[in-house]
């Protein structure tokens, strides 16, 4: 089994990611657009929540529509830079609860190193959706994910808003259930394992680090 692979065609999505990429676009206008990119990209990655009929009471008339059914929802951001994409995805699914993953990369190995995990008490009952700006190699999504697996959760959705082709390759061999929604594929990493064209450090230009 494969998961599905999703790179956005909308043109709004487009816009907004070519927009973040350039170099002098400023932290406050940086997060606030990192925000509505998440949010587009919720609604892309919701298209196939399960519904049920519910009768309502319009003004006019009584009527069939339809509510949310299925498992209920989490967020979880990889820190730093997942915390950029919770709001925007929180503006779509309110009700969603909200975990915590703290992991970040060594800059000599690009290994993850945990620093932090706080997940919602019920997270193996939930259809939990993980966020993080970039998927580079792959280490932090892939580890991420699979201390989600190691507490019970059984579905999986991963959004990135960039990829390099190296980090897909990569959650497809270790996690190949899990779904995985892009915002956008770039062409490859660097000696660094920065992303190519992509747009630096994400955390550092969410909150301003550098
Ligand atoms: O796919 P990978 O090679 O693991 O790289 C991607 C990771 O690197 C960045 O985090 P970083 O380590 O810079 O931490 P930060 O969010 O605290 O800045 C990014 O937000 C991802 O979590
Ligand atoms: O290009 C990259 C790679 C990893 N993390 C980032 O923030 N940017
Ligand atoms: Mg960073």
């Amino acid at each position: 089994m494969t998961g599905k692979i999703t790179v956005m065609d909308h043109p709004l999505i487009a816009h907004k990611i070519s927009y973040i990429r350039q170099e002098n676009v400023g932290t406050k206008e940086f997060r606030e657009v990192i925000g509505e990119i998440a949010q587009l990209m919720c609604y892309e990655a919701t298209r196939d929540l399960k519904t049920r009929d519910v009768r309502i009471q319009t003004p006019i008339a009584e009527m069939t529509g339809k509510t949310l059914d299925g498992k209920k929802l989490a967020i979880v951001p990889i820190l730093r830079a997942g915390l950029g994409m919770v709001d925007g995805m929180l503006s779509l699914i309110p009700a969603a609860k909200v975990g915590h993953i703290g992991l970040y990369r060594d800059p000599e190995t690009l290994e993850p190193i945990e620093y932090y995990c706080k997940l919602p008490a019920d997270c193996g009952d939930r259809e939990v959706f993980v966020v993080d700006p970039m998927l580079a190699t792959g280490g932090s999504s892939v580890a991420a994910i699979r201390m989600l697996k190691e507490k019970g959760v059984k579905h999986i959705r991963f959004l990135c808003i960039i990829a390099a082709p190296e980090g897909v390759k990569r959650m497809q061999e270790e996690h190949p259930d899990v779904d995985i929604y892009i915002g956008a594929l770039d062409e490859k990493l660097n000696d660094h394992g920065y992303i190519v064209p992509g747009l630096g450090d994400a955390g550092d230009r969410i909150f301003g680090t550098k």
